[in-house]
């Protein structure tokens, strides 16, 4: 008998989420005649940078959250960038910043997200926020795995307990992907694998919870999932077949029980969560 899973709809849980902020913002903006302001830092012409930062912008403006966007030549020198996010750190104007990545080559991108404030870094890549998270006692959590964390809670899976498997080892994604999944309250246990995993099938398959993270086009194939398992595919993979996940969707389907499609699973949360942090920024250097 052939199963088809059910579908965690990324786009309308994002869109919900977009909406209670969006009446948080207000309520904040009537408290303290302060507009929360995310400032965009784009570097070069990358078009899918073009289009994610935009589309913050976008949701910034439906939110009612103010946005700048500093948009800088791919040959700008590193001293300029970090004058730039010096600048941005000492407005107070200005509550989160966020330097779309990647950077052009020649940038040292972990230099300028550790020039960026800790209290402004609404990407929550800077090692303070990264060490504050693995310690339990977040400021702002990373929106990408953030957004996953709500998918699963919002979606009513139930985490303790459960053997969850990250397939990717990112300091974006993966590394705190794993963290939050072990926390206590969620108390998954956490595997983690990555391109030079043995055997890579084997561990998929002890997996209640898969998240793929690894950058690679349909790397994830039926075969490589347990029944009935949450599977969360992070990737976004442009190819000449159109944009597709990490993993396979059409075999993985009829074996999980649940699943995110791409578009319009994980990618939609990472810019809800984004605005969330924003407010929440602007939340603690106003109040
Ligand atoms: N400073 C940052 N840089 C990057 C981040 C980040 O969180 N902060 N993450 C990614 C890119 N990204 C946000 O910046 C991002 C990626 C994908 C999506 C998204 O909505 N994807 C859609 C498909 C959109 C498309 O057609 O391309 C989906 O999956 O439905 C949003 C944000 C790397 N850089």
């Amino acid at each position: 008998m052939s199963n088809t899973a059910s579908i965690i709809d990324g786009k309308a849980i994002a869109q919900q989420m977009r909406n209670e902020l969006a009446e948080e913002v207000a309520e904040f903006i009537q408290n303290n005649s302060v507009t929360p302001c995310l400032a965009a830092v784009l570097v070069g012409e990358d078009p899918a940078s073009e289009v994610y930062v935009r589309n913050k912008r976008r949701a910034c403006e439906h939110a009612n959250i103010d946005s700048q966007l500093h948009r800088l030549p791919a040959d700008i020198t590193q001293d300029d960038l970090l004058a730039l996010v010096t600048k941005l750190n000492k407005d107070d104007a200005v509550h989160g910043i966020l330097v779309q990545l990647p950077l052009p080559a020649g940038l040292d991108a972990d230099l300028i997200l550790q020039a960026i404030s800790p209290s402004k870094d609404v990407d929550a890549f800077h090692p303070t926020n990264v060490g504050r998270m693995v310690q339990g006692k977040p400021r702002f959590l990373p929106c990408t795995p953030h957004g996953v964390m709500q998918l699963l809670d919002r979606s009513g899976v139930d985490t303790a307990g459960k053997h969850a498997v990250v397939v990717g080892r990112s300091d974006i994604v993966g590394k705190p992907l794993a963290v939050l999944l072990a926390a206590r309250g969620v108390d998954c246990t956490v595997t983690v694998c990555h391109s030079r995993t043995a055997d890579l099938g084997y561990h998929t398959r002890q997996a209640d919870i898969l998240i793929a993270a690894i950058g690679k086009p349909e790397f994830i194939t039926g075969d490589m999932i347990k029944p009935g398992a949450v599977v969360i595919d992070v990737g976004v993979n442009r190819t000449d077949a159109g944009l597709v996940g990490d993993v396979e969707f059409a075999s993985a389907s009829q074996v999980a029980g649940l699943i995110t499609p791409v578009p319009g699973g994980v990618g939609p949360m990472t810019i809800a969560m984004l605005l969330v942090n924003t407010l929440r920024a602007a939340q603690s250097l106003e109040q």
